[in-house]
């Protein structure tokens, strides 16, 4: 559906340390919305919390769209400001400025400013029910993904200034430390109250996953059945298999490597091979949870804007 703006006006929130500071971007967006005659506020983050609560208490009369200019981390805080004001919420547009920018692949959008304001003014809505997990500290709302196992420690391990600094490589180095300091731990993942077992578990709604790559091909943002891409086997090895076979396209039809689905999974360590530290959870890309976890659907919907 066509989304028909109540007012012309953008409340755009803005991460000044997300990404590479890809601040030219943001100013050639702003510059291409404001040439059509809209207004645009820019206000930016201070620090971690803050994007959620501009989301959450913006003025809903006087914005027609809430955009967020950022990586999956920012996304997701907005993505949590506007589910809980549910219905009173403006839709959200992005403007991708992170390291891998999983949603905005997600939603087809491209990386020229012209497009990205086309998509805030006169996008197609999309109506997403964002994935719901909650821990012993309680819920958090997910546009992408949760995952826990390998990419979570890796996730976990990968600072905000290596990550600037690094890029995508970070996620290679980080990868490779992990890798090597493997330990055989197992994960419960119960489906709909259906008993599997995991090396490495990731809970997606999404179909990408670190960019461009498939790792979920009958997810989609706006159906409320999540999709859990489980890794039953891991090691040096196949860990080398299965990082050759996403950024492949081959992920999907790889040997230890499958996709169930269901409304309400758990995960939990079934043996921690004596690895003795926290099983982080990594939400959207961020280490943000603890197991065990218990993942759902929300039945509050996001309004996202993607390219018509
Ligand atoms: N002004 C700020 N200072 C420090 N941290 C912030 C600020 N604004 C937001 N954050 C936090 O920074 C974290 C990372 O941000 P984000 O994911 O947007 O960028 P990134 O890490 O560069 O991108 P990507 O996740 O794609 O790698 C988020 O968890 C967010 O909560």
């Amino acid at each position: 559906m066509t989304f028909a703006p109540s007012t012309h006006s953008v409340l755009l929130i803005l991460n000044p340390v997300a990404g590479r500071r890809r601040r030219g971007l943001v100013d050639a967006v702003v510059r291409c919305v404001r040439d059509s005659g809209w207004t645009v506020d820019v206000v930016e983050t201070q620090a971690a919390g803050d994007a959620r609560r501009m989301a959450e208490t913006c003025d809903a009369t006087r914005y027609a769209v809430v955009a967020v200019a950022g990586g999956d981390g920012t996304i997701n805080e907005v993505v949590n400001g506007l589910a809980a004001r549910a219905r009173t919420a403006p839709p959200l547009a992005l403007v991708p400025l992170g390291t891998a920018n999983v949603l905005a692949h997600e939603l087809g959008l491209g990386s020229g400013a012209a497009s990205l304001a086309e998509a805030m003014m006169a996008g197609r809505e999309v109506l997403m029910h964002p994935g719901l997990a909650i821990d012993a500290d309680g819920p958090r709302c997910f546009s992408l993904m949760a995952g826990a196992g390998f990419d979570a420690k890796v996730v976990a391990g990968v600072t905000a200034p290596l990550k600037r600094r690094w890029g995508k490589g970070a996620y290679v180095w980080r990868s490779l430390v992990e890798a090597r300091r493997y330990r055989p731990v197992r994960y419960a993942v119960d489906i709909d109250g259906k008993r599997y077992e995991a090396a490495s578990v990731i809970v997606t709604h999404a179909r990408h996953y670190a960019g461009p790559y498939v790792v979920a091909p009958e997810a989609s943002l706006d159906g409320t059945l999540l999709h859990v891409c489980l890794f039953e086997r891991w090691g040096w090895i196949h860990a080398l298999r299965f990082g050759a076979a996403l950024v492949t396209g081959l992920l999907p039809v790889t040997s230890g490597y499958r996709v169930a689905s269901g409304h309400a999974v758990r995960i939990s360590v079934l043996n921690d091979a004596g690895e003795s530290r926290r099983q982080p959870v990594q939400i959207d890309g961020d280490d943000a949870l603890t197991l065990p976890v218990s993942i759902g659907v929300s039945s509050e919907t996001v309004r996202l804007l993607r390219p018509q």
